[in-house]
């Protein structure tokens, strides 16, 4: 038989860690020898990681992959609250380097079969001895699964120094295990037929080790022998200029949104000649109404109403939007802010919005207008006093969840 393994041996192998990392939801990840970045790849989808760094000794292969770990347009357009950071290193498994230590998972994925046994030996070392992970994940060819591929005489790769057998690959692991304070469990991905799994194992050997005590800190001088060659952080909401940026973005963005439908409603479209007949009574119970009515939608706008304020000479006209209202509007606006007064506190300083009086509505500008061209009549339009008259504005602690 030649077995062709559906999903692929080496999606076998990755989905194996990426199911690892699922249950385990480590913080810290590192792959050695992590070439194509193929792994790291699938990691970084994985919520729980908040550094992934990979390590290879072809500087040159990481460089030609690099950029499957750049973060994408939606990563900036829709930041979360998650935190990603990636840092790609050249550099080989025999050295030691202080940035590799700390760390939750460390795998090395068809990596050991490539080093000479002395240099295995190193390895050992720097993993299970210096960056002491939590958890390593080694994956290496079974040797007596390679009867089953016709025509192979060798080894599976021109460049491995090695295949073991199940038993040669359990042994060096327990005495891995002894030496450094480390547990095994063994298994493998790319299953032979059934009457032959016995006989024959997996394909791909894995070994998973579990660090059974933390070691004193020891004094030892910081060693750095990797060269970074990629390094990125991915936007996230934790970030206060990115949590502040998304925010504004969005109170604007629906503000404006409000204003133009109002707009649309009360007068087709015309800024001017605003109908000012809305009674303060009126006001008042659209706004309430909205405010029992969760759910948001078209007639949220009948919470909003006029103000002109003068700025600099020139007699504005605001279409003012209740904070609350946005928020039904907009439940997004409503979940990054946490409450209603944080929302106010948060666009208190924000150039790009302007705020009425009391701080809990938005005042949003329909068209200028030069003091020359103003109708007396208009002088007596309502000020933005009455948002705060508003039930919701005088109780601005309130829950979002019970108010909109
Ligand atoms: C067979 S590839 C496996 C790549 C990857 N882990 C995967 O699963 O697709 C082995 C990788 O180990 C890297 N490598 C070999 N010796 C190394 C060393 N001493 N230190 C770091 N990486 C090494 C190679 O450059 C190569 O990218
Ligand atoms: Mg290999």
């Amino acid at each position: 038989m030649n077995p062709i393994f559906t999903p692929s041996l080496h999606s076998q192998r990755h989905q194996f860690v990426v199911d690892f990392v699922r249950k385990n939801k480590p913080r810290k990840v590192a792959d050695l020898g992590c070439g194509e970045c193929r792994l790291l790849k699938q990691l970084k989808f994985q919520r729980s990681i908040e550094l992934l760094v990979g390590v290879d000794i072809n500087g040159a292969k990481i460089k030609k992959n690099m950029l499957r770990l750049a973060p994408l347009s939606t990563d900036y357009l829709q930041p979360t609250f998650d935190q990603l950071h990636i840092d790609l290193y050249q550099g080989s498994v025999t050295q030691r380097d202080a940035r590799l230590t700390g760390f939750d998972l460390v795998t090395s994925i068809e990596l050991i079969e490539h080093l000479i046994l002395p240099d295995l030996e190193l390895f050992s070392s720097v993993v299970f001895g210096y960056m002491r992970p939590a958890n390593v994940i080694i994956s290496t060819p079974n040797s007596e699964f390679n009867k089953l591929f016709p025509g192979l005489t060798g080894f599976r790769h021109s460049d491995h120094k090695f295949e073991w057998n199940r038993s040669e690959f359990r042994s060096w692991a327990l005495k891995v295990c002894l030496d450094y304070g480390y547990e095994a469990e063994f298994t493998g991905v790319g299953e032979a037929p059934q009457e032959l799994q016995e006989s024959v194992g997996f394909c791909s050997q894995i070994g998973v080790f579990r660090r059974m005590n933390v070691l004193p800190n020891r004094f030892e001088e910081e060693v750095f022998f990797y060269t970074l060659v990629y390094s990125v952080n991915y936007p996230t909401l934790c970030d206060n200029n990115t949590f502040i940026e998304v925010l504004l973005s969005e109170v604007v963005y629906r503000a404006e949104q409000m204003k133009n439908s109002w707009m649309e409603k009360t007068t087709g479209g015309t800024n001017w000649g605003l109908p000012h007949s809305q009674t303060e009574q009126q006001k008042r119970s659209a706004c309430t109404e909205r405010l029992d009515c969760p759910g948001g939608g078209e007639e949220l706008t009948e919470s909003l109403w006029t103000t002109k304020q003068e700025e600099s000479g020139t007699l504005n006209r605001f279409v003012v939007v209740p904070l609350a209202a946005l928020c039904s509007f907009c439940p997004k606006i409503a979940e990054l802010s946490g409450s209603l007064s944080n929302l106010r506190r948060l666009l208190m300083d924000q150039p790009q919005v302007k705020l009425s009086q009391d701080g809990f509505s938005l005042l949003v500008k329909c068209e200028e207008q030069e003091p020359e061209q103003i109708d007396s009549d208009e002088e007596e339009d309502e000020e933005d006093a009455p948002a705060v008259q508003c039930s919701h504005q005088t109780e601005p602690e309130e829950d979002w969840e019970a108010n909109i």
